[in-house]
């Protein structure tokens, strides 16, 4: 599989006299984690919207390679190679089979009338299908529950349905929205080895959304910082960690936060 580079170019968002995003840009290299921080309200949300075609940016192009994403619908920028995974878990019904076949519909060749006609080759093409589903939810560490309801699930398993999900769009860009918000210390580090994995065996790239620093600075390869919908910071964890700038985002962000409580 060959990964483009994902361009982010002078990207503005505005919701009525609110700027969310302004003039931001970052390039994800490709095979690379690239993390996007900020503190609340900074615009993460609002940038991986416009990446996944949820949000059409007022300025500003994103590119996979050579082509344009800017402008296309979300189905079309999945197809294109770029799945995400949302903060709220939006699996709750069916097994987890049945959810992972649901993320390899776009990749289905055979037609509606085909499938629902039970044709040898739809047939076929199910049965790939299901056996790539099933390697994927062994990948996450999901395969003993290939055929349990999702709603039986612990919470650390159902964030990863999520994740396998996404896989199963045959990405070479996943964007990880908050994957492990909501975890216990135990499957926060299952999940940030399941994404080192799945990086390592699928060759992507990941952009990563995440609170949690010292995920963050497990996982990425290079970090953008975003406060108040602009590029504050860009560099590696490490830089990141001793950019003077972040400190101050960071350290405003929590004393705003204690003069609040
Ligand atoms: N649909 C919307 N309509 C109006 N304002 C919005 C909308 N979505 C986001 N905003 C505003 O845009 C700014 C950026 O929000 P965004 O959710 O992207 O931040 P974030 O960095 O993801 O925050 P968090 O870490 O809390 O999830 C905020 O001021 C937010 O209130």
């Amino acid at each position: 599989m060959s990964v483009p580079s994902l361009q982010v170019r002078d990207v503005t968002v505005r919701f009525a006299g609110l700027t969310a995003l302004d003039d931001v840009s970052f390039t994800v290299a490709p095979g690379t984690t690239h993390a996007l921080i900020g503190p609340n309200g900074a615009g993460k949300s609002t940038c991986f919207n416009v990446l996944s075609g949820l949000y059409r940016p007022a300025a500003g192009s994103v590119r996979l390679g050579d082509t344009e994403l800017t402008r296309l619908a979300p189905h079309r920028i999945a197809a294109l190679g770029v799945a995400r995974t949302f903060q709220n878990i939006v699996t709750t019904d069916g097994t987890v089979a049945d959810n992972l076949m649901l993320g390899r519909h776009i990749l289905t060749r055979a037609g509606f009338a085909a499938s629902a006609l039970h044709l040898p080759r739809a047939r076929r093409e199910q049965r790939d299908h299901r056996a790539r589903a099933r390697e994927t939810a062994e990948l996450v560490g999901i395969g003993a529950h290939f055929d349990s309801p999702v709603g039986l699930l612990s919470y650390g398993d159902r964030k990863r349905v999520e994740l396998a999900r996404a896989l199963c769009l045959e990405p070479r860009v996943l964007l990880l929205d908050e994957p492990v918000a909501g975890m216990n210390a135990g499957e926060r580090a299952r999940t940030a080895e399941v994404i080192q994995d799945v990086r390592a065996e699928l060759g992507l790239s990941v952009v990563l959304v995440e609170h949690d620093m010292g995920l963050v600075m497990r996982l990425a390869d290079e970090v953008t910082v975003l406060d108040f919908g602009r590029r504050i910071a860009h560099g590696s964890p490490d830089e990141i960690r001793r950019d003077p700038e972040v400190l101050r985002a960071y350290l405003g962000s929590v004393a705003e936060g204690e003069g609040a409580a």
